[in-house]
């Protein structure tokens, strides 16, 4: 029993209200948009203003990120003028987190105010087309790890949060996708935006070549091991979600190669590719209908 119902990670609305009025009073700004910044990609707190920063260790309740690319801290401030709060590096499960934990800085969110929620994450491409550094926007993704039972969403349902059997076919909004084309485009950005579709394992294992054959069979176009669970509880709670992957590094479906997957790559190609996300995501901000 104990593998599925981790309930005593799971924190409840009143304990979730409290982080997110803590958080509140630490701040003028009352933020609609929520962004969750992926393996080095961190780099997109330097165009929010009027900052508070607050590490996710002084966060009660909140997982802790312990891997390199990951700075662990809440950024709440403005961007292009609108109120934001940024998750400058996320928990994963396969730090040991179960995936309810991973439920908590999401839903805190939320209950923040926000009403849109930008997830940002690195990912091996798989698509034969794909090449480093492209960005794909993720237009559906595969659970794979829910296949196993991993979920945020197992465990008694509290109805406040949101639904017991929530939709998951238009995970990813279609209107701000559109938005994302249109201003990737505006920019001549567009010979490196791709759509795709996110697969997640678990990790940390980067895949074997046959596990990454069986993910192109099924459609992925990229995969990584986070972003999953955070859209899960995002739609479970009510968020419009918009999600990109940058393609840090190619996966290696071929046999006997001496090329290998490494998070070093990773990091590099969020450095390289950071200004165009920030520049990209500042556009797509500027626009965003934030009622
Ligand atoms: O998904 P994010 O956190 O961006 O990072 C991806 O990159 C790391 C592996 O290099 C893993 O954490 C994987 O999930
Ligand atoms: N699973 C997985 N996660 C990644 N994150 C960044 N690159 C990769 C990859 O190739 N595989």
């Amino acid at each position: 029993m104990r593998t599925l119902f981790i309930d005593r990670e799971v924190l409840s609305y009143d304990e979730v209200k409290k982080i997110a009025d803590s958080l509140l009073a630490q701040t003028p700004i009352r933020p609609k948009l929520g962004i969750i910044c992926g393996s080095g990609l961190g780099a997109l707190a330097d165009i929010v203003e009027d900052r508070t920063v607050i590490p996710y260790e002084k966060i009660p309740g909140f997982p802790v990120s312990t891997v390199p690319g990951h700075e662990g801290k809440l950024v709440i401030g403005k961007l292009k003028g609108k109120e934001v709060v940024l998750m400058q590096g996320r928990a994963h499960c396969y730090e040991g987190y179960p995936p309810q934990k991973i439920a908590v800085p999401v839903r805190t969110m939320k209950m923040m105010g926000v009403q849109i929620l930008f997830v940002t994450c690195a990912a091996g491409g798989i698509n034969d087309s794909y090449q480093v550094g492209d960005i794909m926007i993720i237009r559906d993704h595969i659970n794979l790890a829910g296949f196993a039972g991993i979920n945020p969403l197992v465990g008694m349902n509290d109805n406040r949060f949101g639904e017991r059997f929530p939709p998951m076919s238009d995970a990813y909004d279609r209107q701000i996708r559109a938005l994302a084309k249109a201003e990737a485009k505006r920019m001549g950005l567009d010979p490196f935006v791709r759509e795709g579709v996110y697969s997640m394992m678990v990790g940390p294992n980067f895949e074997t070549v046959t596990e990454c054959r069986l993910l192109r069979l099924v459609g992925a176009d990229a995969t990584g091991m986070s972003t999953v669970p955070e859209v899960l509880v995002a739609r479970h709670c009510g968020m419009r979600v918009f999600a990109m992957g940058l393609i840090s590094n190619l996966v290696i479906s071929e046999y006997d190669v001496d090329e290998k997957a490494n998070h070093e790559e990773v990091l590099e190609t969020g450095q390289k590719r950071s200004k165009d996300l920030q520049n990209l995501v500042a556009a797509m901000v500027e626009k965003l209908d934030l009622a």
